[in-house]
């Protein structure tokens, strides 16, 4: 399969996790059409750490949605691993997101009548695969959360509530993590140890980790960040410092497409991602039907 061109990307010499290929995402008809995603074609790498960019309504979290098998795309294939999404029984799909999967979500998603320790365990419960105990103390000693597990979501603030749905991502070991705008409710701190441990994910053990985001900051912990505007890719950075981004972002901000910066067309031909839109998503990822 072919790789996506990113300045300093070492794509092409790595396995790719997941990618899309030509994905459009429609959404209505007639008058009220939105082309949300435009021919959008990407790859990621095992082991990379990639952040989406881009303005309100470019189709960042359409694109996720379609990547994490949460959403449909009207055209273009999706794949994860060596699995094509396309034509999935949702039995399949379910088992797929279950087992190869983990998703961070601003809206947390936990289950309010779990504990913290149940919700975090709860992915790889269902699957019926034991928990690597070593690995869950890892995982919830970097999050901090080591005194909290017995605590129902509501007992928890904000930040904790991401970290444990963070550690619920990370403790089945699953080859590849979605995050849509993970650090989006945190206050900085949080935000930053968040960060920490998907890119803990990534260096460490070779888990491939897509966030969303709107926070240059939380870009920059990204190997690579992709740009989208108007439901295409228009830009790519490699290993960017959090000044890089905001700048990119300042022009895309209220600019139209045609005026994305001017190596945008050598990321858009190698490597345009597009989904669809994420109305499945916010509920239950891991939800088995
Ligand atoms: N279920 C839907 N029905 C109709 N249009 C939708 C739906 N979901 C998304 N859209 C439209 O698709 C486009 C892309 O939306 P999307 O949420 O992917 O953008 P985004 O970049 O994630 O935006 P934001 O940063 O504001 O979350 C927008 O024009 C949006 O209004």
């Amino acid at each position: 399969m072919t790789s996506a061109h990113t300045e300093g990307s070492a794509l092409d010499t790595r396995t790719v996790a997941a990618g899309a290929a030509d994905l459009t995402k429609v959404y209505g008809t007639g008058d009220t059409v939105v082309e949300a995603l435009r021919g959008v074609s990407i790859e990621f790498a095992a082991g990379e750490f990639t952040a989406i960019m881009g303005p309100s309504g470019s189709g960042k979290s359409t694109l996720m949605h379609c990547l994490a098998g949460l959403d449909v795309a009207t055209d273009g294939r999706v794949h994860i691993g060596d699995v094509d999404l396309t034509g999935l029984s949702d039995k399949a799909m379910t088992e797929l997101r279950r087992d190869r999967i983990g998703f961070v979500f601003q809206s947390f998603n936990l289950v309010p009548t779990l504990t913290a320790a149940e919700n975090i365990t709860l992915p790889v419960d269902i699957a019926g695969r034991d928990i690597d105990k070593e690995w869950f103390d890892t995982v919830i000693d970097r999050l901090g959360i080591a005194d909290r597990l017995d605590h129902l979501p509501s007992e928890l603030s904000g930040g904790q509530q991401q970290r444990v749905a963070c550690a619920r991502a990370l403790v089945g070991k699953p080859e590849i993590i979605f995050g849509d705008e993970p650090t989006g409710n945190l206050d900085s701190r949080s935000s930053g140890e968040v960060l920490e441990i998907l890119r803990a994910a990534t260096d460490e053990f070779g888990q491939t980790v897509v966030i969303v985001t709107h926070d240059p900051r939380a870009a920059s912990y990204a190997d690579r960040v992709v740009f989208l505007a108007d439901g295409q890719i228009v830009r790519q950075l490699a290993r960017p410092s959090a000044d890089d981004v905001f700048e990119v972002m300042k022009n895309l901000d209220g600019a139209p497409t045609d005026a994305a910066p001017a190596d945008a067309g050598t990321a858009a031909s190698g490597d345009d991602t597009t989904g669809p839109k994420h109305a499945a998503t916010e509920s239950h990822p891991y939800e088995v039907h």
